[in-house]
This record gives structure tokens, sequence and C-alpha cells, in this order.
């Protein structure tokens, strides 16, 4: 039975990750918040499960340093110089960071980048994310993550083409530019579609989490393949075998 710590634990995703660690049968190996001393749980845990902050990504990465334990970061809103972070971690630690843990999602980035590939730059590429009003991110990790399949399928770079939302006299539509909306209400667990749009017709590929369970469940086996691993960042794609 793998150990598994939850930072984050009394938070939404945590609570749904410590059921989803039961139903898997590992172990709960503690949890930690706000305030919270990661370490004090690295020293009980075989591997760490973080869905917290950007704000505790360095701390946490440190400390799953020094216990030399893996660690799987589904947190979002992260930042280039976070993503510095993960690969430094990555040279001595097993690292898997995703922004959605779900079977359905990981599919879904690999349609889009098919679908970006096959489709010229006169398909018009917008992506739509709804979620809860306790949100605090946006786009959400999962519309980036997104959004970085569709540049890849391109074979262009998100962040010289990404358009976060636009206000005012925006002008027309440039093309080869990948739009993002954000909509937030209400309980939605997680809601993304990718329009492809062209003239006279539309693609759209969608996925909609009906709870956090998917998440949860995902990042249980996550964890459970990262164990075992050597030093490296990897990714969904691998766990899953897609
Ligand atoms: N990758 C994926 O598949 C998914 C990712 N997420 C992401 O996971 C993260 C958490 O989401 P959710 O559970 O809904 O959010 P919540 O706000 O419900 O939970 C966050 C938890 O993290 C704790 N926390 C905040 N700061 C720190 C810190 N510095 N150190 C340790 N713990 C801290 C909070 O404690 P306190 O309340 O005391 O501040 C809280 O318990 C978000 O970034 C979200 O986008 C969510 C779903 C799926
Ligand atoms: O905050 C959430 O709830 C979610 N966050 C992740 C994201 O930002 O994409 C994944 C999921 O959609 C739920």
């Amino acid at each position: 039975m793998a150990r598994i710590g939850i930072i984050g634990s009394q938070g939404r995703m945590g609570q749904a990750i410590a059921a989803a660690i039961a139903d898997a049968g590992e172990d709960f190996a503690g949890g930690v918040d706000k305030g919270g001393d990661v370490t004090a749980i690295a020293g009980n845990a075989d591997i760490l499960i973080d869905f917290s902050s950007p704000a505790a990504l360095e701390g946490n990465l440190d400390a799953a340093m020094a216990a030399k334990l893996p660690i799987v970061i589904g947190t979002t809103g992260l930042e280039e110089r976070h993503h510095w972070l993960i690969d430094a971690a990555a040279e001595h630690i097993p690292v898997l960071q995703t922004g959605n843990t779900s079977l359905g999602v990981t599919l879904l980035a690999h349609l889009v980048r098919e679908a970006a590939s096959r489709l010229g730059e006169d398909w018009d590429i917008e992506i739509v994310e709804t979620h809860h009003r306790m949100k605090v991110d946006a786009p959400s990790g999962t519309a980036l993550l997104l959004g970085e399949a569709a540049a890849k399928g391109r074979a262009v770079d998100l962040a010289a083409n990404a358009v976060r939302g636009r206000d005012g006299i925006t002008g027309k539509r440039e093309a080869g530019t990948i739009g993002f909306a954000a909509l937030r209400g209400g309980s939605v667990a997680g809601d993304h579609t990718v329009h492809f749009l062209a003239d006279n017709e539309r693609l759209s590929l969608s996925h909609l989490a009906e709870n956090r369970g998917i998440f949860a469940k995902g990042a249980v086996r996550a964890a459970q393949w990262l164990i075992g691993k050597g030093a490296g960042r990897y990714t969904m794609p691998e766990v899953l075998g897609l």
C-alpha cells in the first residue's frame, strides 16, 4: 500500500482525493493546509499530491526534494516561474504536473492537437470554459493545456498567439490566434469546449466533469504510477498510456 500525503487536504479537491485514496485501497499519510508544515507529512509518505495554491508550490517542491519523494501537482494558476521551479525539481525527483487529471480531458487534448494539425489557419480556435463560483484562476489550467495542445498541433507558440479574453473595441479577429473565454457560476465542476470555426461550419470538442471524483481518481492513479520512477517531469498521457 502506498502512503499518500495531501497538500490542500481540507479543500474541495483534497477531500475528494482522500476518498479516492481509500477507494483505491491506498493509505492516507496525512494532510496539510495553509500555515501547516509539509515536511511533517513528507516524513510519513511515499508520495505527495498537491492541490493547493501557486503560492505554496516552491515550499512543496523543496519539501518533496528534501524527503526525496515524488509529487503530483494539480494546482492551477501557475505562471512561467512556477514551471521553471518544477523543471528544476524534476532534475532530482519524479514530478507530474497537469491542469487536469481526468482520463477524458487527457484524451480530449490529444484529439484537439490532432484536429488543429489537420485544419488550416482558416479554422479559428476558441476555447470556452465554465467553472463553479469559487474558482480563483482564469483561464482554467485545463483551458490552457487544451490551448497548448492546439498550439502544438499548429506548430506555433501559445503565449505568442493567445487572446485571453476580449472587451471593448477589440478590432477584427487576428488569423492564427487562439481565444479563451471563462464563465464562472454555480457549482460546475468543469466544462470545456474547444471550437474550431470556419466559414459555414464548426467543429466543437467538449468535456464535462459532472463531479470532482474523476479528477481525484486520476490524481491517485497518477500517484500510483509515479512511485518508483526516476527523476524527471512526467505527463498524464504517459500515466494513461495514451
Ligand atoms: N489538475 C486537476 O485535475 C484539478 C485541479 N484543480 C486545482 O486544484 C487547486 C485546489 O482546488 P480546490 O480544492 O477546488 O480549492 P480549495 O480552495 O477548495 O482548496 C485549496 C486548499 O489548499 C489549501 N492551501 C491554500 N494555500 C496553501 C498553502 N500555502 N499550503 C498548503 N495548503 C494551502 C487551502 O487551505 P485554506 O482554505 O486554509 O486556505 C485549501 O484547503 C486549484 O488550483 C484548482 O484549480 C482542481 C480540480 C482538478
Ligand atoms: O478549480 C477547479 O475546480 C478546477 N480546476 C482545474 C482547471 O483549472 O482546469 C481542473 C478542473 O476543470 C476543475
